[in-house]
């Protein structure tokens, strides 16, 4: 987009194509969690309309998507702000980016000799407060700052301990997610009721998830992994898989596949084992989490605004992607 060359009047036109379609994206991604685009596609046109915003004030309109301050929430939930901010992770596509990342890393960081790989759940990230070990509060991740508060629906999902082993007060992160089987079970049942159904599990689960009657989520069939936590200092681990098998003697669901490596070779031999599995998995995953196992070194490495920069996700192709090739070779 060259700001330079558009008259005013043909910029206000650009802005007034892309806004009705930046509220109709939006409004499928924060009000039925059913995007028609990738968030991609959206962040790219939602940037190009504050380029155009800002290089003319004179064309921003009162409704225009950029005008509603942090986004379009939900009002029906009542808000949760995460002190300690619920970061999300930078991606690479590549085993060439992946390389870089990890030589860029052990280049800045020497000590950084250890790593815990881990499945990236696809799902949606949550947050459960606990006090004297009794879950008190769930929440989203929203923007990684304020997030809705969903206690009642997180109360309703089975893998989510009401009471943990030990009275620690805790917060604990993870990813919730639909099963295949459960989101399939769930799309048949919407067909037969008249209703529109889930894209993918992801927005299948964010839907459930993200609903104002508990009763709803309770029959939606929801499952956890955690994998974090807000303040290490609530732990004895000193290492992110320490800490998974710590979240599990609390008595949370954690996924079993984690592994340590030490070499790029270990790190891209976990990648292809589960690349490999992936159509196997009951659940979905959209890539491989490679992190830093020292938790001092983490801290030590610390984050951007919004990403840790001693994790790094690699991601998959997507799946539709990968079975559509498929078709094609088979036509
Ligand atoms: N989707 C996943 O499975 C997943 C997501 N996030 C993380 O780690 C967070 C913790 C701090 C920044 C990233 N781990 C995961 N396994």
């Amino acid at each position: 987009l060259d700001l330079k060359q558009l008259t005013e009047a043909e910029a206000a036109q650009r802005a007034a194509a892309l806004r009705p379609q930046l509220l109709q994206w939006g409004k499928e991604y924060y009000e039925n969690d059913q995007p028609s685009v990738p968030d991609a596609e959206y962040d790219q046109a939602y940037n190009q309309l504050v380029q155009l915003e800002t290089a003319f004030p004179a064309i921003v309109t009162p409704d225009s998507p950029t005008q509603r301050v942090g986004g379009q929430v939900d009002s029906e939930f009542t808000k949760v702000p995460h002190p300690i901010p619920m970061l999300s992770l930078g991606d690479v596509f590549s085993a060439d980016e992946l390389n870089e990342f990890v030589v860029r890393l052990q280049k800045d960081y020497p000590a950084v000799q250890e790593f815990n790989c881990e499945l990236k759940i696809d799902g949606l990230s949550i947050s459960l407060r606990y006090e004297q070990g009794r879950l008190v509060q769930g929440s989203t991740r929203g923007n990684g700052l304020i997030g809705e508060d969903i206690t009642a629906n997180v109360k309703t999902i089975a893998s989510i301990p009401q009471r943990l082993s030990r009275p620690i007060d805790i917060e604990v992160r993870g990813e919730c997610y639909m099963g295949k089987d459960a989101f399939l079970k769930l799309n048949e049942r919407r067909e037969l009721e008249g209703k529109s159904t889930f894209a993918n599990p992801r927005n299948a689960a964010a839907g459930s998830l993200r609903q104002l009657d508990p009763k709803v989520t309770a029959a939606r069939h929801l499952s956890t992994f955690m994998y974090n936590v807000a303040d290490y200092d609530d732990l004895e681990t000193t290492t992110q898989s320490g800490l998974l098998a710590e979240l599990k003697e609390l008595g949370f669901s954690v996924d079993p596949d984690y592994q340590v490596a030490h070499t790029l070779d270990e790190i891209n031999a976990y990648i292809e084992k589960y690349q490999a599995q992936r159509d196997q998995l009951s659940y979905g995953i959209d890539g491989i989490v490679i992190k830093t196992n020292s938790l001092a070194l983490q801290t030590e490495i610390g984050h951007t605004v919004k990403v840790p920069k001693w994790a790094i996700a690699y991601k998959f192709p997507p799946e539709e992607a990968h079975v559509k090739i498929d078709a094609i070779e088979w036509t």
